[in-house]
């Protein structure tokens, strides 16, 4: 049990009534998880809203109600605490219950549409090389040093990060990366914590079914930066149109990185290969098995990062030069029939364009590119025509398919998709809703030398319908229909 005053200093508190619970015993944000002497908080949510459930958890024993208008019916026995944001009193509170854990390690956030995963994987990865204790919350998973712990979320929500950097706490861990999505920013998931850092990667079109509209979606971004303490460090991407607009207002300490544009740390890419790329940073030059310009951004973010925590540059640029890329992340698989399949989590046009041009740029003849791709359901319906249009016009033959339809009609998706094919390239698609098929239809157009894509699901395991997770793994599944192929 915890004294109920100290979780809810700096919350702000507007009102009190009803009897003064002294101890809770835990905090819940969803009335079908309380249990007896649990403080709920009622948040108001896109599907529903939480002040609809006070009766509800009190009825499964919570004591004390924090709540942004007070319900009509009192009942005595119970605490009720007003407050203006019950999302931020829910992460001011949640650091209060795990005592502050983020003030106890370096805490880094990385933000972007993309790159996300791969710059705050890496830098896991990085340090732990390097001999120290670290933690990561990722899209993929969360770790705390060497253990691994699922999640549902990119940015789970606020009890959950502290509940893991508590965990990271106490096995005295240094550094944790953090990926902070806009939906996270925007649901305050992450208010409260103290940053060390930050890091922007690119801004580009997605998630505009949620923020709906682009300076929105970027106000998310940036609202990282503008609640940086001083002692933190921001680091931006000056070739990002947006790279400036996040330090705009931020009062720490301000760095950037670039391959074109004036910045603090440069790099120039020397050579592009299938297995790595070439690059020179700081007069050094880094091999690196990442391939693709974007992945040069992210290797750059990630060597910055690293001299402004205090590792030694030649340590780190040796360290990077053996890291591999992160599952789902132009993963590839070359068949014995010399097919190239490359798995890979482009789920939005900007990250459509840059490894369809990567792939374009890697090619050494007449290669053709079958794309295999779809688009999540229940998600940004504006990316559809726009994926569609990439995928046809940089490659030689497209499959439209499901990604997770959700509670979508898959072929509803498709014809999305189909609506920003040119007329030119409509010869090229094909249209089979079932992704496994679609896989197994790729890989018999495909010759030898030929380069399939199979994009949007990544590292993914499941493919989503309707609620239900069935198991779906798009690199084991073409590197078996590769196996299979009679040819
Ligand atoms: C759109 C969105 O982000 N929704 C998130 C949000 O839920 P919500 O606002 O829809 O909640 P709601 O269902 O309206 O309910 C409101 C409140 O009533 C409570 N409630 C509800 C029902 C009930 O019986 N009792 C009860 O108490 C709920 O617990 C909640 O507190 O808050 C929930 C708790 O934190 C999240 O699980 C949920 O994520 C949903 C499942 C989701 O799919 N989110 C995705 C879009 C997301 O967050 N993605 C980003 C990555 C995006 C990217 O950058 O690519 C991520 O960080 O993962
Ligand atoms: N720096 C980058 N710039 C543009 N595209 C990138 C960059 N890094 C990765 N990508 C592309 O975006 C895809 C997703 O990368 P990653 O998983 O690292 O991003 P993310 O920001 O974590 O995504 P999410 O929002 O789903 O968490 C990759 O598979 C690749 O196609
Ligand atoms: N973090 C992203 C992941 C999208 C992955 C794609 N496979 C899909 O399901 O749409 C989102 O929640 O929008
Ligand atoms: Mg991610």
């Amino acid at each position: 049990m915890k004294s109920l005053k100290d979780i809810l200093y700096g919350v702000g508190l507007k009102a009190v009534t009803g009897t003064t619970a002294k101890l809770v015993n835990q905090i819940c944000f969803d009335s079908r998880t309380v249990s007896i002497d649990d403080v709920f908080v009622a948040i108001s949510g896109t599907q529903s809203n939480g002040h609809d459930y006070i009766g509800k958890a009190i009825a499964s024993g919570a004591n004390a109600i924090v709540c942004e208008q007070m319900p009509a019916d009192l009942i005595n026995e119970v605490t009720y605490l007003e407050v203006e944001d019950s999302k931020k009193a829910l992460a001011i509170m949640a650091s209060n219950f795990y005592e502050n854990p983020s003030k106890n390690l370096k805490l880094i956030g990385v933000t972007g549409t993309n790159g996300k995963t791969t710059v705050s994987t890496l830098l896991y990865q990085l340090f732990k090389k390097a001999g120290f204790k670290v933690g990561l919350l990722s899209t993929i998973r969360i770790m705390v040093d060497e253990k691994e712990y699922d999640t549902k979320h990119t940015t789970p929500d606020a009890l959950s990060i502290n509940y893991y950097l508590s965990l990271m706490s106490e096995e005295g861990v240094e550094y944790c990366f953090m990926e902070a999505s806009s939906h996270g920013i925007d649901q305050k998931r992450t208010e409260g914590l103290v940053f060390a850092g930050a890091i922007f990667t690119n801004l580009s079109h997605d998630h505009l079914d949620y923020h709906k509209t682009f300076a929105d979606y970027r106000d998310a971004k940036k609202a990282l930066f503008d609640y940086l303490p001083k002692t933190a460090f921001a680091l931006s991407n000056m070739d990002d149109k947006n790279g400036l607009v996040m330090l705009q207002n931020t009062k720490a300490r301000k760095f950037t990185y670039a391959l074109k544009s004036y910045a603090d740390y440069r790099a120039q890419i020397l050579e592009n290969q299938f297995s790595g790329q070439l690059l020179k940073i700081d007069n050094n030059e880094l091999w690196t098995k990442l391939i693709g310009n974007f992945n040069a951004y992210n290797v750059l973010a990630i060597y910055a990062t690293a001299d402004l925590l205090g590792l030694d540059k030649i340590e780190t640029l040796k360290l990077l030069s053996e890291l591999e890329n992160v599952s789902g992340r132009f993963q590839y698989y070359i068949s014995k029939n010399r097919i190239t399949a490359i798995v890979d989590y482009a789920h939005t046009p900007d990250a459509l364009k840059n490894v369809l041009e990567t792939i374009s740029a890697l090619r050494t003849g007449n290669e053709n590119v079958i794309t295999v791709v779809g688009c999540g359901g229940d998600r940004d319906k504006s990316k559809r025509p726009v994926m569609g249009h990439i995928a046809t016009s940089l490659s030689n033959k497209v499959i439209f398919t499901s990604d997770n339809p959700r509670t979508e009609q898959p072929g509803v998706i498709i014809s999305e998709m189909e609506a920003g094919v040119e007329p030119q390239n409509s010869a090229k698609v094909l249209a089979i809703e079932n992704r496994k098929q679609a896989i197994k239809t790729a890989c018999q157009l495909a010759d030898a030398q030929d380069i399939i894509l199979l994009a949007g699901k990544g590292h993914e395991t499941y493919q989503e319908t309707n609620g239900n997770r069935t198991d779906f793994d798009d690199f084991k599944i073409i590197k078996q229909a590769l196996e299979d192929l009679k040819k």
